[in-house]
């Protein structure tokens, strides 16, 4: 008897929020980027403008308001909020295909968004917060990045303290000082939740085998 192909797994969603800055992009880049991990971005709509170094159906699909709506009243969104005074979404269908076939994906999105998804669908959510190590430093990364206009960067600091007090909803809680240490610890964080006994199908049957045996 073997194990292996009798258990097999439920997919989740691996939620990271953070102010921006933190570093919660790159760090979800640098998850799907490595192949080994199996993971897959969840692609939101936005009606924020695009940054010059993203790119339309790969960062984000870019859409005017008015379609925005039109997605969001048709129920196309699994969440959507208001950020920074742009809207985004999850489009529904892509997250409900993977989900269904066992496949785990990554969601960058704000505390708003979160909420909704845990509501919808605890048991298969693993959420992590990113805080930077110091107000300064978040400061700095943004102006490093070197993508929004001076009152873009104003605009999302000044909002960064509304976003870091809703830290205490998350599953984990990570300060992103150096990006190497910070990743380690998302791999650690999914590999123990894909091993949770409650996404493990099959588990109880092979134990009912492993019982049965006679040796
Ligand atoms: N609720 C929700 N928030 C999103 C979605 N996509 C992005 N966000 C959040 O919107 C905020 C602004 O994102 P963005 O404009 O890319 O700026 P950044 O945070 O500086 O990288 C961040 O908190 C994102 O996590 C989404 O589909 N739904
Ligand atoms: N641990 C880190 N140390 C130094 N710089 C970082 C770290 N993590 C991310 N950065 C840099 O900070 C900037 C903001 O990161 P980003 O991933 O765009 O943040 P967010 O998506 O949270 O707004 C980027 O230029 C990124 O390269």
């Amino acid at each position: 008897m073997t194990a292996d192909k009798s258990i097999t797994r439920r997919g989740l969603v691996l939620i990271l929020s953070s102010p921006s800055g933190a570093g919660k992009t790159t760090l979800t880049r640098n998850l799907i980027e490595k192949a080994e991990l199996e993971l897959r971005l969840s692609i939101s709509v936005t009606t924020r403008p695009r940054r010059p170094s993203e790119i339309d159906g790969v960062h984000y699909h870019f859409i005017e308001k008015d379609q925005f709506v039109f997605q969001r009243d048709r129920g196309d969104l699994l969440e959507w909020a208001e950020v920074h005074g742009n809207f985004y979404g999850t489009p529904r269908k892509p997250v409900e295909q993977a989900l269904a076939a066992g496949r785990d994906m990554v969601f960058d999105i704000d505390w708003q968004g979160t909420q909704q998804i845990v509501e919808k669908m605890r048991d298969d959510v693993v959420t992590v917060f990113i805080l930077p190590p110091s107000m300064a430093e978040l400061k700095a990364r943004l102006v490093r990045r070197a993508e929004d206009a001076p009152e873009v960067i104003a605009q999302r600091l000044e909002n960064a303290r509304g976003e870091i007090s809703r830290w205490a909803l998350y599953d984990y809680v990570l300060v992103n000082e150096d990006l190497g240490v910070t990743f380690r610890d998302l791999e650690m964080i999914l590999h123990s939740e894909r091993l949770k006994r409650e996404r493990r199908v099959g588990l109880s049957a092979f134990v009912d085998r492993l019982l049965a045996e006679r040796c």
